[in-house]
């Protein structure tokens, strides 16, 4: 699905990690685990088409997503990719089914796959119901269901996670993670930054940056 050919990203003369190499596979879930500011987020930046490497090559169909052009970048992101960040990306002063409603688009576009309906992804992430709120009415943790559930709608080849259960009370970080599960077992390719123990042991692999590189832990 995704090939990491010796990466490297650096900030001027400091070097976050190099030559990194992995591959992600279909289906699979992968966590990202290391100490704050070892470069896990921009690493899922990188991966994202958000922020550059400073060398290497990242592939997906024989492509490499670092020579992408603006258009190219626009297609993946709208077809290929589903973000679950921080930030949630969501639109601030719509409501929650418009939110919903601009995934659906992009998933008829890639052809064969098939998301999950907007009133059922709701019920998934325990909103039922909520469609006609608007976003800024709704707490950082419903938001940040308001974003999983839009994951479910638009059902992307692959999944960024920037520490999803870190704003969440246990039983929907436990949620959000089943959810993810469920997505890699219906073939999609996730991967998480995470400090969280309890998502790194759903996880299929452990990517520990460490000492300026990426290790397999397991
Ligand atoms: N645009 C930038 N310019 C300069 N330095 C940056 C930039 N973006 C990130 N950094 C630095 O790179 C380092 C890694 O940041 P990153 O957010 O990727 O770490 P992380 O492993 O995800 O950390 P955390 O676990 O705390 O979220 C940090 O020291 C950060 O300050």
């Amino acid at each position: 699905m995704i090939d990491v050919e010796k990466l490297s990203k650096a900030f001027g003369a400091r070097t976050l990690w190099s030559d990194v190499t992995f591959t992600i596979g279909r289906g699979e879930m992968v966590a990202l685990v290391g100490p704050s500011g070892s470069g896990k987020s921009t690493l899922l930046n990188c991966l994202g088409l958000l922020d550059r490497p400073s060398a290497g090559a990242i592939r997906h169909e024989g492509q490499d997503l670092t020579r992408f052009g603006p258009r190219e970048t626009r297609r993946f992101r709208r077809d290929v990719l589903g973000y679950l960040f921080q930030n949630y990306a969501l639109i601030e002063n719509a409501t929650v089914a418009d939110n919903l409603e601009v995934a659906v688009k992009p998933r008829r576009a890639a052809r064969g796959t098939t998301g999950t309906g907007i009133a059922e992804a709701l019920d998934r992430v325990g909103l039922a119901g909520r469609e006609r709120e608007r976003i800024h009415h709704l707490s950082g943790g419903e938001q940040q269901r308001v974003a999983l559930a839009r994951l479910m709608v638009k059902q992307p080849a692959l999944v960024l996670a920037d520490e999803p259960t870190g704003a969440l009370d246990r039983a929907n970080a436990t949620m959000v993670v089943d959810v993810l599960r469920e997505m890699s077992e219906a073939g999609c390719a996730v991967v998480i930054a995470t400090h969280d123990d309890g998502v790194r042991d759903r996880c299929d692999t452990v990517f520990a940056v460490r000492e300026s590189s990426l290790v397999g832990v397991c």
